[in-house]
């Protein structure tokens, strides 16, 4: 029996980690979970699975909640979070939480040695140097549950790494792929957030609209792999049906494929090294699908997919202030307070803009965090 954390449980991936552990009872126990604001999931996933602790946002959610369920223990926002993921019985975290505020509680369950299951991939893009070398310390395992990254960790499976000749991220093209660039100037949030393959929180959508998603999972495959820019190429791919995949020496490409469904690396990085039958999983069949379609990456349409490689190549605090713009650039986007074609203007003038330190230490890095967010408040406002 796996004792599992969860960060983010209210969320798209969060919920789809609920709907496992649900059906798996046998095999995994949620002691500690944290969500947002989102009480009535909250309330849902405390009766039918009966965790110790619970993290909510809000201190009066937490008050209320702790008179509805005194058996449970609750605790609310940063501190909260901490607690969730370094809950003494649990030997998995699965981080689901959205942005860079998971990184604190990531840090803190790895110097645990605790299992981190990864979703967050803001937190290894803001400090993957970080993370990488306490993991490293405290011989903390990190597993990614981003679809890319867990078919790529499925291609090296029982690879020899050295034998890697690059990874090929795939992409889909989002929601504006058949658009050129002169046709997004007047789109709409809601036409944004119509992914035409995955069913995922509003902020990741958007991402996957501008490519940023797929300048953040480049990141996050240098971070996971060890691998150098020049070797993680991005492939657009409409389907959604091949995950990713790596080329080898010999020539040879090892790729993982199936239907677009996050349960799939979700459990796999629960279940791992073993594997489980997924609950009412559908199964690929190729010959009803028929065709499947390539194309290679226009950095020209794809302005932030650019931006991402360079702040990449450059390492240092510039990948937390790309990172933060980012997030603070679609928060405005969705809240209607800039248009599309603005995130990336944004994102890329405080790129411009920032004086970079090479190799950043925690309290860096929340300081540049949190001071980009208040250059992008006042150029948004
Ligand atoms: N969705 C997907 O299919 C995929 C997502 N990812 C990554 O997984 C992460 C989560 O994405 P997704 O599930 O889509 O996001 P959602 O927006 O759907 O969910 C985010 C979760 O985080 C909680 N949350 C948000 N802000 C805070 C905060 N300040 N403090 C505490 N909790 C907070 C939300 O709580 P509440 O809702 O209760 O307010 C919710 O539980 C992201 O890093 C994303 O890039 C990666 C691959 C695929
Ligand atoms: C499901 C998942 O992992 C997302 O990150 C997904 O990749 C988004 O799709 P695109 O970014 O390829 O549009
Ligand atoms: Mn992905």
């Amino acid at each position: 029996m796996k004792k599992i954390s969860l960060l983010g449980a209210t969320g798209s991936i969060g919920w789809q980690t609920y709907d496992i552990l649900k059906e798996q009872r046998d095999a995994f126990h949620l002691v500690a979970f944290s969500s947002g604001k989102n009480i009535e999931k909250t309330r849902e996933m405390i009766e039918t699975l009966q965790p110790e602790l619970v993290s909510v946002q809000l201190e009066e959610d937490a008050l209320a909640l702790a008179k509805a369920y005194p058996q449970v223990h609750f605790t609310f926002g940063a501190k909260g979070l901490v607690e969730v993921a370094t809950h003494p019985d649990s030997t998995v975290l699965v981080n689901a939480v959205l942005g860079s505020v998971g990184l604190e509680s990531t840090l803190a369950a790895i110097r645990m040695g605790k299992t981190i299951a990864i979703a967050n991939k803001e937190t290894l893009v803001t400090a993957g140097h970080l993370v990488m070398a306490e993991a490293k310390k405290y011989n903390a395992t990190i597993l990614p549950v981003d679809s890319e990254h867990s078919a790529i960790f499925q291609s090296m499976n029982g690879e020899n790494p050295k034998n890697i000749e690059r990874l090929i991220i795939t992409a889909s093209g989002g929601s504006f792929r058949d658009k050129t660039r002169d046709e997004l100037k007047h789109v709409t949030v809601a036409d944004a957030l119509n992914h035409p393959n995955w069913s995922m929180g509003a902020k990741i959508t958007i991402d996957s609209a501008t490519m940023m998603n797929k300048g953040l999972e480049v990141i996050e495959a240098h971070v996971l792999f060890d691998m150098p820019y020049d070797k993680i190429d991005v492939l657009l791919h409409r389907e959604s049906i091949i995950h990713s995949l790596v080329e080898y020496h010999d020539t040879s490409v090892i790729a993982q494929l199936g239907t677009p469904d996050m349960r799939v690396p979700i459990q796999y990085a629960l279940s791992y090294p073993d594997r489980m039958p997924l609950h009412n999983g559908q199964r690929l069949n190729l010959a009803q699908i028929g065709q499947l379609h390539f194309k290679d990456m226009d950095f020209d349409r794809y302005p932030a997919l650019r931006l991402a490689y360079e702040a990449g190549r450059t390492g240092g605090t510039i990948l937390t202030a790309m990172n933060a713009a980012n997030e603070a650039a679609v928060a405005a986007f969705l809240q209607g307070k800039i248009t599309f074609l603005e995130i990336d203007d944004t994102i890329e003038r405080v790129m411009q803009a920032h004086h970079n330190i090479l190799v950043p230490d925690l309290q860096t890095i929340l300081h540049v965090d949190s001071e980009t967010r208040k250059i992008v408040l006042d150029m948004v406002k």
